[in-house]
């Protein structure tokens, strides 16, 4: 199990950002909690601005003049949200009354991150199990710690890790997974131009080490559940 008593000591935790273990952290620099939001958006605004006038675009053109304030608007409030952590999701539990026993896993959840190595879309979907060990979170809980931790540059193995370290800490458990699926743009529209090819990582830990807990909670994944037939 992951130590959180280890990770108490520096900055960023302090902070509130994650818990996660020295593998899985986000790489930020010392001063990254130093500067405002809204600096932040001024100085990606004017470094955009470079980087298009650089590239010989006229930014006097009406298409073209708000573009840099757009890219760093979008870079700190959205692509980028999950740098800040105001934005983590708070994931409340609740006690298990009900005594449900199995995994719970929540399949097909959308991943849109962006690949730390060339700024590029990586598009994709996250299935995430658990078992309970006396504490339930809520469904939606675990689509939103996907989404916090995808909105940040990202190598998906990372993200993989970050998802279940953050339920770990939440659930009070060793007994969590994640799989991804995703395409990287880095991939398949420039360098090999590989469209067809997705990567698949997967963290599994306690009891999901397990080769029939795992082959259980793979199997689910692959379930076809055709809704439409239901209504
Ligand atoms: N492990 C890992 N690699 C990634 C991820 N996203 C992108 N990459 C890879 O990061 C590598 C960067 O390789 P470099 O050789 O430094 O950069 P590059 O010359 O742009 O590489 P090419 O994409 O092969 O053109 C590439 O092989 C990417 O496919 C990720 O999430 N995880
Ligand atoms: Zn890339």
């Amino acid at each position: 199990m992951f130590e959180s008593k280890n990770i108490m000591t520096n900055k960023i935790d302090e902070r509130g950002d994650d818990h996660v273990g020295s593998s899985a952290k986000t790489p930020l620099r010392a001063d990254a909690f130093e500067i405002s939001d809204e600096e932040k958006r001024n100085r990606i605004e004017s470094s955009v601005r470079d980087i298009l006038e650089t590239l010989g675009m006229d930014l006097q053109d009406d298409s073209l003049k708000g573009t840099p304030r757009r890219v760093a608007k979008a870079f700190v409030n959205e692509l980028f949200s999950g740098l800040n952590p105001a934005n983590k999701p708070k994931l409340s539990t609740f006690d298990n009354n009900y005594k449900y026993g199995e995994m719970l896993v929540e399949k097909n959840i959308t991943v849109y991150s962006t690949c730390e190595h060339h700024l590029l879309p990586i598009v994709g979907r996250a299935h995430v199990a658990y078992i309970s060990n006396g504490n339930v979170i809520g469904l939606s809980k675990m689509n939103r710690i996907v989404d916090y931790f995808a909105k940040r540059p990202q190598v998906q193995e990372r993200l993989t890790m970050q998802v279940v370290q953050a339920l770990q800490e939440a659930l009070g458990t060793d007994d969590v997974a994640c799989v991804i699926d995703a395409k990287h743009l880095c991939v398949n529209s420039r360098g090999v131009r590989d469209i067809e090819s997705s990567t698949v990582t997967s963290e599994f830990g306690g009891k999901f080490k397990d080769k029939d807990i795992r082959r259980e909670f793979l199997d689910y994944i692959k379930m076809d559940t055709n809704f439409n037939e239901i209504q």
